[in-house]
C-alpha cells in the first residue's frame, strides 16, 4: 500500500471533519475521492500531506507515518493559488525546480506547451483557467510517488477539463504513482478512475473498484455515487 489511514479522526475545534476513517491505497491507481461540499475530501489529503495531523488514528505514506519529512515524496495541487503574482509561468518553474530535488524542469516546459501556455506571461495576466493549468503543470512535472488534486476543475470550462484530464493520462506514471483526485464533479474523471471513494459528513460511505462496478453492478461511478448518497441520507 501506498498510502494508509487506519482509524483516523480529525477534529477541528469541537467539529469532527473526519469519524474513525481506514483507508488504504495502492501504487499504480487512480482513486476519485467524491462527496458533497464540507465532506472531508480536503481534509483527507491534508492529512497525507502532513497539513493537519489526527487527532487519533495513523496515517503513513510508502510504510512511514506522515511526517515533514515523508510529505516531501507528495506532491499536492491544492483548491487554492499556489502562485506569485508578479512571476512569470517560467520563474515559477524556477522556483519549483529550485523548491523540490525531484522537480523535472523539461518535463514542465513540455508540460507548459503542451497546455499552450507561455513562459513569458506574468501570472496575474493569465486567466482562472490558464492558472488552473499552471497549477498542474508544476504539479505534475513532480516526480514523486504521491500526487493529490483537489478540486482540479473548479471554475474551468469543459474543453480545459478535457485538456487537463487527457495531460493527467499522459504525465502520470502508472507504474509508480498513486493518484487521488478529490472532485464533486464526477463526469471528469469518471473514464480515468480506477477506485472510487464515497466520503460523506467524515464517514467513508462506500470504496468500489470502477471495473467491478461497471461489469458486475451495471453502474457508471455516477449512479452508485447516487445511490450511495440517496440511501445514507435515507439512514440519517
Ligand atoms: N481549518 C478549519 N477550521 C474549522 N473547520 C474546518 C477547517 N477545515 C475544514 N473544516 C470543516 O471540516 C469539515 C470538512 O471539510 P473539508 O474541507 O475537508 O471538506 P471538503 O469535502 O473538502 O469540502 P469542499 O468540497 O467544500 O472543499 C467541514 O465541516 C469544514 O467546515
Amino acid at each position: 500500500m501506498s498510502i494508509e489511514l487506519n482509524g483516523v479522526t480529525k477534529k477541528y475545534g469541537k467539529e469532527k471533519a473526519l469519524n474513525n476513517v481506514t483507508l488504504h491505497f495502492e501504487s499504480g491507481k487512480i482513486y476519485g475521492l467524491l462527496g458533497p461540499n464540507g465532506s472531508g475530501k480536503s481534509t483527507t489529503l491534508k492529512l497525507i500531506t502532513g497539513l493537519v495531523y489526527p487527532n487519533s488514528g495513523t496515517v503513513s505514506v510508502l510504510q512511514e507515518k506522515v511526517t515533514r519529512r515523508i510529505s516531501k515524496h507528495v506532491a499536492y495541487l491544492t483548491e487554492l493559488d499556489m502562485f506569485y503574482d508578479s512571476f512569470t509561468g517560467g520563474k515559477m518553474i524556477d522556483f519549483y525546480d529550485s523548491q523540490f530535488p525531484d522537480f523535472d524542469r523539461e518535463k514542465a516546459f513540455q508540460l507548459l506547451q503542451e497546455m499552450e501556455l507561455s513562459a513569458d506571461k506574468k501570472i496575474k495576466q493569465l486567466s482562472k483557467g490558464n492558472r488552473g493549468r499552471l497549477k498542474l503543470v508544476l504539479t505534475l512535472a513532480r516526480d514523486v510517488p504521491v500526487v493529490l488534486l483537489d478540486e482540479p476543475f473548479s471554475g474551468l470550462d469543459p474543453m480545459v477539463r478535457d485538456s487537463i484530464v487527457k495531460s493527467l493520462l499522459a504525465y502520470i506514471n502508472f507504474e509508480k504513482q498513486t493518484v487521488i483526485i478529490a472532485t464533486h464533479e464526477i463526469d471528469e474523471i469518471e473514464p480515468i478512475m480506477d477506485e472510487v471513494v464515497a466520503i460523506y459528513n467524515g464517514d467513508i460511505i462506500g470504496h468500489k473498484n470502477v471495473e467491478t462496478l461497471r461489469e458486475e453492478q451495471g453502474l457508471s461511478v455516477l449512479d452508485w455515487f447516487k445511490s450511495t448518497m440517496a440511501n445514507k441520507r435515507k439512514e440519517v
